[in-house]
């Protein structure tokens, strides 16, 4: 008698602006791709900001195998805020701006070579970082990159050319704050252009500001980059995408599993690239291995 093997569940959720890339025909191309006598798919766009953590917390109430974020880390970050700490699955097709979490994976960025990878089912368990309740995947960071990711989200231009366009705006203006850091009970006090709390290494196309950083060793990379003169930008630059930034004179790195940053005015943050408003008080803790992930 042949075996009836049950197909996996899986639900492709689009993020129709993402990446400033059409995703038209997108379930076409993905049938195409995908191993059918696997999978049983699904697919919906989102429409709206929230609209893919809801149908991702709905997918894991139904018993759904494996949701798929087609989108980029602010897509992904939904997506995994519901699956975090469940048996579901998250599979990645990258379609982003900066894509930190599916080119830190290897992931492809050819869409249909990422369509075809889910195809092995491979999963890993990863870590996740908490700052003040709202989880993160990839990167939170405060000072200057919170600021580009509050003007890029206000700015109309998706996909590289448009994170290039809010770092050249903000960069010239922006002045380094100071900062109370309490990491794992080691206190300091610096004055910062930005820090980091890096799960992954690299915010996105392949600019790797923790280069250490790994997702499953249960801790979080704490980067710290001091205040540095314009004329060092091409090398702290050439740091950024050569994987050295761990050797700047500029930039400090700290492992920890427990920090509380203060600092002196409510300002905004950045959760995997998205912009939130939150306090002088930033807790920040890492919470190992609680995510599903194909990889
Ligand atoms: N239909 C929609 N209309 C407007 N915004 C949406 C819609 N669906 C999702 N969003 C929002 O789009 C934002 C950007 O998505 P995402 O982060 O995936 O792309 P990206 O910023 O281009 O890429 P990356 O994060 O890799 O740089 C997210 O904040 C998400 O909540």
């Amino acid at each position: 008698m042949k075996a009836v093997i049950k197909k996996k569940r899986v639900l492709f959720v689009v993020n129709p602006i993402s990446g400033g890339k059409k995703k038209k025909g997108f379930e076409k191309r993905a049938r195409e791709g995908l191993d059918m006598g696997l999978y049983d798919a699904q697919f919906v766009f989102t429409e709206c900001a929230g609209h893919a953590n809801q149908l991702s917390k709905e997918a894991v109430k139904d018993g759904v195998d494996l949701v798929v974020a087609v989108g980029g880390d602010g897509t992904i970050n939904e997506i995994a805020s519901a699956l975090n700490g469940t048996e579901t699955a998250l599979g990645i097709i990258p379609e982003g701006s900066g894509n930190g979490l599916a080119l830190y994976l290897g992931i492809p960025l050819n869409e249909r070579a990422a369509v075809r990878r889910l195809n092995r089912f491979e999963t890993m368990t990863i870590d996740s970082g908490t700052i003040n309740g709202l989880a993160f995947f990839n990167m939170a960071g405060i000072g200057f990159d919170a600021s580009v990711s509050d003007r890029f989200a206000s700015d109309n231009i998706r996909g590289p050319i448009g994170y290039l366009k809010a770092v050249v705006s903000e960069i010239s203006t922006y002045k380094p704050k100071r900062y109370l850091l309490d990491i794992d009970g080691k206190i300091l006090e610096r004055e910062a252009f930005m820090i980091s709390v890096a799960n992954s290494p690299q915010y996105g196309n392949n600019a790797y500001v923790a280069p250490q950083a790994s997702v499953t060793d249960g801790v979080l990379d704490v980067c710290i980059i001091h205040k540095f003169p314009l004329y060092t930008i091409p090398m702290m630059l050439f740091h950024l995408f050569n994987k050295t930034a761990d050797q700047s004179e500029y930039v400090e790195i700290i492992p920890g599993k427990q920090i509380r940053i203060e600092r002196e005015r409510a300002d905004a943050v950045h959760v995997d690239g998205e912009p939130r408003e939150m306090g002088t008080v930033l807790d920040i803790t890492v919470n190992p291995s609680t995510l599903r992930i194909l990889c």
